[in-house]
């Protein structure tokens, strides 16, 4: 049986742990693959955060007529060409993977494993035929795509985001099961490129762990481009009679469609990865529990990512990769992973950014606090733009005027959000914030100081 000094399963954020500093360690680097190819580089490169924000750029052009026809430009969508996106966006994507996996598997201090690893003991990886050992572990195995129990759903193709972005070409109709962040920004893309989209929802509304105000105005936009069945009861499914889905629901009857795309949310790997044979425990949701320095129930076995994490997020299983890192480097003057404002943005049309708590929460936790909404439309660029439908929202302590959550739904909320994430991190107060620097007129950006200006405070 092989012994390493350190081994690494996960290839994604798992994968920025290794550089130059740990050349003097043997290490074992497992990984089974991701999506149908099995690729190396886990889920952000090839099937999650890049890939769909490179379907994302086309798709917002494809839905600019729309918005070109409301200032008095004539465009027309004519289609999209699939095959050719497609292969553009994975022609870029696919060598990186392979680049990466190259990397890792010539350099002298690493061994690769590209199978499927398993605990079987304190200490002990299962991995393929064999078996490994190591000092130090680092649990960064992410998630996986969920399939609800669906009397039916394995009897039909049901895609995730795992599969639906490398299809052979556009069906005419896609039912997603999900109103989360893969509905949300696969309902934009199928539905730019001309797909008959509809999606059902569990609850009344998309995106509803937003702010209500966020949630119910997104649910009502996407509602123009897509049909949306909330309160959907769905009983099973079947084979369509000449290809494709049908969905037989007790509140729509049967729904049709050429493609099932299923985005219930996704699942942490620790299971599968039999984590509690090594003594490391599993919350009740399916996560390995960490302290603040990414060290799980067992000493010398660290976790990061999405396998610990209630945050699904790359930016915080980068963080947590960082932490890891020099944790394992230091471990004599370990720091903290920081999850006080974990920021998230949702790239649909509209996009949706969000950082701290909603008005519910702040209401649930009695919280003494004073909220401000401030239309697009309210602000010069935003005036230049005719925009109706657009708002950012911003909560603060109302006794000390921190920042407690801000929520941006329309253009470009995903980067207006950021200088107030930064607030939030430094402990800014809101009218400071104001105040305290220019503002470009007549840039987007007025739109955060007007939120800010619009907070009404004791003094
Ligand atoms: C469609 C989609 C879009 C997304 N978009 C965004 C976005 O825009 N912004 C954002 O912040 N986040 C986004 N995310 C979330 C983000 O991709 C994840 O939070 C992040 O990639 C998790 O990184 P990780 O290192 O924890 O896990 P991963 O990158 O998933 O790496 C885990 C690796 O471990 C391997 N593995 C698992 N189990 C085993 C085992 N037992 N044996 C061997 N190998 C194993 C897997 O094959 C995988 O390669 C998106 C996710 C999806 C699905
Ligand atoms: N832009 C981004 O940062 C981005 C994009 C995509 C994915 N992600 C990450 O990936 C995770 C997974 O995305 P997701 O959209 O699958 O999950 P999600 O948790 O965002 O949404 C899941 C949706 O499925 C619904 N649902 C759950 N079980 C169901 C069932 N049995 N029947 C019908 N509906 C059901 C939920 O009500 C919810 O609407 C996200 O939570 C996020 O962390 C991030």
């Amino acid at each position: 049986m092989r012994h390493f000094d350190l081994c690494i399963i996960g290839s994604g954020s798992g994968n920025t742990i290794v550089d130059e500093r740990f050349a003097d360690l043997n290490i074992a680097m497992i990984d089974q693959g991701i999506g149908p190819d099995a690729v190396f580089g886990g889920t952000c490169l090839n099937v999650g955060c890049i890939p769909t924000k490179m379907f994302v750029l086309p798709a917002d052009l494809a839905n600019s007529p729309y918005e070109a026809a409301r200032l008095g430009v004539d465009l027309t969508f004519n289609k999209a060409d699939w095959p050719a996106i497609r292969d553009r966006i994975f022609g870029r994507i696919d060598p990186i993977s392979a680049g990466g996996e190259e990397y890792r598997a010539t350099a002298p201090n690493v061994t690769l494993y590209r199978e499927h690893a398993r605990f079987v003991g304190p200490g002990t990886v299962q991995v393929g035929d064999g078996q490994l050992t190591a000092d130090r572990f680092v649990i960064a195995a992410g998630s996986r795509a969920v399939l609800p129990e669906i009397p039916g759903l394995d009897a039909v193709t049901a895609h995730t985001s795992d599969t639906v972005m490398r299809i052979d070409a556009l069906p005419q109709s896609m039912i997603i099961i999900g109103g989360g962040f893969i509905a949300a920004e696969f309902a934009h893309i199928f539905s730019a490129f001309g797909v008959d989209v509809t999606v059902l929802l569990r609850s009344d509304r998309m995106l509803r762990h937003e702010d209500d105000d966020v949630s119910v105005r997104f649910t009502e936009l996407m509602a123009e481009r897509v049909r949306i069945e909330p309160h959907a009861r769905i009983r099973r499914v079947d084979p369509g009679e000449t290809g494709g889905v049908v969905v037989r629901t007790s509140h729509a009857g049967d729904l049709t469609a050429d493609l099932l795309l299923v985005a219930t949310g996704r699942r942490p790997n620790g299971d599968q990865l039999e984590v509690t044979a090594a003594g490391i425990d599993l919350d009740d949701q399916g996560q390995v529990i960490v302290d603040k320095y990414q060290r799980t129930t067992v000493d010398g076995v660290f976790a990061l990512g999405d396998v610990c994490s209630p945050h699904q997020l790359k930016h915080v299983a980068n963080h947590e990769a960082r932490v890891v890192q020099h944790n394992l480097l230091h471990p004599d003057a370990m720091i903290e992973s920081d999850h006080r404002f974990i920021p998230h943005a949702v790239f649909s049309d509209p996009q949706v950014a969000a950082v701290g708590i909603t008005e519910a929460e702040a209401i649930e936790r009695g919280i003494d606090y004073t909220a401000a909404v401030q239309d697009y439309g309210s602000v010069a660029y935003g005036w230049a733009m005719e925009d109706s439908r657009h708002f950012a929202k911003v909560i603060a302590d109302r006794q000390t005027q921190q920042l407690l959550g801000a929520h941006i739904i329309g253009p470009q909320a995903s980067s207006l959000i950021q200088p107030l994430i930064q607030a939030m991190s430094f402990g800014l107060p809101a009218h400071q914030m104001a105040r305290g620097q220019y503002w470009i007129h007549p840039a987007l950006p007025e739109l955060v100081e007007n939120a800010l200006l619009s907070l009404k405070f004791d003094d």
